[in-house]
């Protein structure tokens, strides 16, 4: 579903390159998750972006869905993209113009694949039935992130890219959000890559990566000293 190979990225800086990534390997599978951790600035949302083909390797190789990326104008990426992949960031990026019931639909219907049942389903499963022709801002910071969400899983995506999914919940929500994410992303038949720094989050997920230096290692998931 998802390969790097010897992925290099840098960032042309006023100092000279920033070498971010330096050298990763993986693959993710359909129905398989995981989990990317790293310490601030280690170069997880970089990866992200490279997984989404919002951004470009400088050298090596990022497949998505069987396609190399590099190979594809910006068109045939946006395409790729809509086809196959669901984002949730940390920012919403609801439309605020659009009542709840459109927000979820929205991605589902710029790809042609609405289906009626399963964003019903979703509203339901995700605490937002009854709340369908309400405006973002009507809602809680948590309905808001529930919502992001359905909205990426409404199109049931091959790959869902999430970066700190449940970063403005609190706990106990959190570990809700999660399991229900992840059993809906099970029953899409979906792969699953979540960036986050909580051993929490990513301590469910089939596997857990630490990137180091720009490279990436197993993690070990102990809770950061307090
Ligand atoms: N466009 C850019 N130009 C120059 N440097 C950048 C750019 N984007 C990111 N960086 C630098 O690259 C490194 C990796 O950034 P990245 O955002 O991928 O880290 P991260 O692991 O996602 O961090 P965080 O956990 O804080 O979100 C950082 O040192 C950052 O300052």
């Amino acid at each position: 579903m998802l390969e790097f190979r010897q992925v290099r990225k840098a960032y042309a800086t006023p100092q000279g390159p920033l070498p971010v990534l330096r050298g990763v390997d993986m693959s993710l599978g359909r129905g398989e998750s995981l989990a990317l951790m790293g310490e601030s600035g280690s170069g997880k949302s970089t990866l992200l972006h490279l997984a989404a083909g919002l951004d470009l390797p400088d050298d090596g190789e990022v497949r998505l869905a069987g396609q190399a990326i590099s190979s594809l104008g910006e068109p045939a990426r946006a395409r790729l993209r809509r086809d196959t992949l669901g984002l949730v960031f940390q920012q919403f990026h609801l439309v605020p113009s659009l009542n709840v019931a459109d927000n979820l639909r929205l991605q589902a219907r710029l790809a042609g694949r609405e289906r009626p049942d399963w964003s019903t389903y979703l509203l339901q499963r995700l605490g937002l039935a009854g709340l369908e022709t309400r405006y973002p801002e009507q809602l809680s910071g948590g309905q808001q992130q529930r919502l992001a969400i359905g909205r990426a899983l409404a199109p049931r995506p091959s790959l869902l890219l999430a970066d700190e999914p449940t970063g403005n919940l609190d706990e106990t929500t959190a570990d809700a959000v999660l399991a229900l994410l992840r059993e809906l992303v099970s029953e899409a038949d979906s792969a699953l890559l979540v960036v986050t720094h909580s051993p929490r989050v990513a301590a469910p997920l089939d596997r857990c990566l630490r990137l180091t230096h720009g490279r990436l290692g197993p993690a070990t998931l102990t809770e950061p000293a307090k």
